[in-house]
């Protein structure tokens, strides 16, 4: 049964250093006006990180909301964010960070302390900085690009994706598609899609209507011929039905991402049980198999230091 029937997930717990961001996201059910948001301390993480170790949980999701790039405040913010993934990979875990858009310099640290990093494209269409992007100068276009193209430089795996359903068209949505597709010709370094759909929650005021299933089927037989075959992607099974999750398998959606007790963007749809997912899946003749938060192709491009935890952490958990 294995081969191309395999369908992967990584066990994932996601830190979040801070709930307080300066960009407000009209769709967003984490953020928390400046101020309002206690850090994570490192005391608490630790706790938490102790909590994990007799679990699978291999990977740690570092999620933030964003300081501005010129504040005070950002080096504090960034200190804390390389702190929690150091600690994280002191304890044996393997560290993925997206933290919105970061200067070259914080990119570049970040990659010591992470396997992979990750940032949304989301769309690229303009338009969207007029509505729903109003007042979150974070997500203009041309600076979500620019992530990726600097992460290519730099050699970090990278996983990016599409927020779907903020009113854009299908030509945006293939453009996006296609953006990608281009700098990820430059420097291979893009190792997976994420295909989120918007669905509303409770803490946010936009309250939209939720994405249609049969457009997110539609959308993952359109990436599977925009991107290459060697980029693998993924739909986030807590915010789909379970007819539609085994459809966007069927159309060539080939991971689930992190899966662990609490989805914070989301944090109204839980994920449930692995062994449901797992039956659900064989119902269809697929394969649920745990994967690391770096894909294998990109193994060679970690430190020597990174590469010796990811030996060790296997080991381990043999
Ligand atoms: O549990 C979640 N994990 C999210 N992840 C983690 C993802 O599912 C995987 O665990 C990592 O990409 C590692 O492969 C993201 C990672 C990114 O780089 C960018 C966006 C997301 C979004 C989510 C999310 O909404 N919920
Ligand atoms: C971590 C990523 O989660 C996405 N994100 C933020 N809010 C929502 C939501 N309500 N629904 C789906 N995805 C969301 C953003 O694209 C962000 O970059
Ligand atoms: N603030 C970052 C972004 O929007 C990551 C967390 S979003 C809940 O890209
Ligand atoms: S989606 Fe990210 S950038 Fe936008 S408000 Fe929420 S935390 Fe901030």
């Amino acid at each position: 049964m294995r081969g191309d029937r395999v369908i992967t997930y990584s066990p994932a717990y996601t830190l979040v250093p801070t709930y307080g961001c300066f960009n407000r996201c009209s769709y967003c059910n984490f953020r928390q006006d400046l101020g309002q948001s206690p850090p994570l301390s490192l005391e608490q993480a630790g706790q938490m990180l102790r909590s994990l170790q007799p679990t699978p949980v291999t990977e740690i999701l570092i999620l933030s909301g964003e300081v501005h790039p010129h504040s005070p405040d950002r080096p504090a913010w960034f200190q804390r964010l390389y702190d929690l993934a150091a600690l994280a990979l002191d304890r044996g875990f393997l560290p993925h960070t997206n933290a919105g858009p970061l200067s070259f310099e914080e990119m570049e640290q970040l990659k010591a302390v992470n396997v992979s990093l990750g940032l949304m494209v989301e769309q690229i269409s303009p338009r969207l900085q007029h509505t729903v992007h109003r007042h979150a100068p974070s997500k203009q276009p041309e600076v979500r690009l620019e992530q990726l193209r600097w992460a290519g430089q730099l050699q970090i795996p990278f996983t990016t994706g599409l927020l779907l359903g903020l009113g854009e068209s299908w030509d945006d949505r293939c453009q996006s598609l296609a953006a990608i597709a281009v700098i990820h010709q430059q420097w291979n370094h893009i190792q997976e899609v994420i295909l989120q759909p918007y669905v509303p929650g409770s803490q946010e005021d936009w309250g939209n209507t939720p994405f249609a299933p049969a457009d997110l089927v539609t959308l993952v037989t359109l990436a599977r011929e925009i991107l290459p075959a060697t980029i693998a992607l993924q739909i986030p099974p807590n915010l789909v039905s379970s007819a539609t999750l085994l459809a966007c398998l069927g159309a060539g959606a080939r991971d689930l991402g992190g899966i662990g007790p609490k989805d914070e963007v989301n944090p109204d749809y839980s994920h449930g049980t692995l062994n449901h997912l797992r039956q659900l899946l064989l119902s269809d003749g697929w394969e649920l198999v745990p994967r690391l938060p770096v894909y294998p192709a990109y193994l060679s491009w970690l430190s020597p230091q990174l590469q010796d935890q990811i030996d060790a952490n296997s080991r381990s958990r043999q």
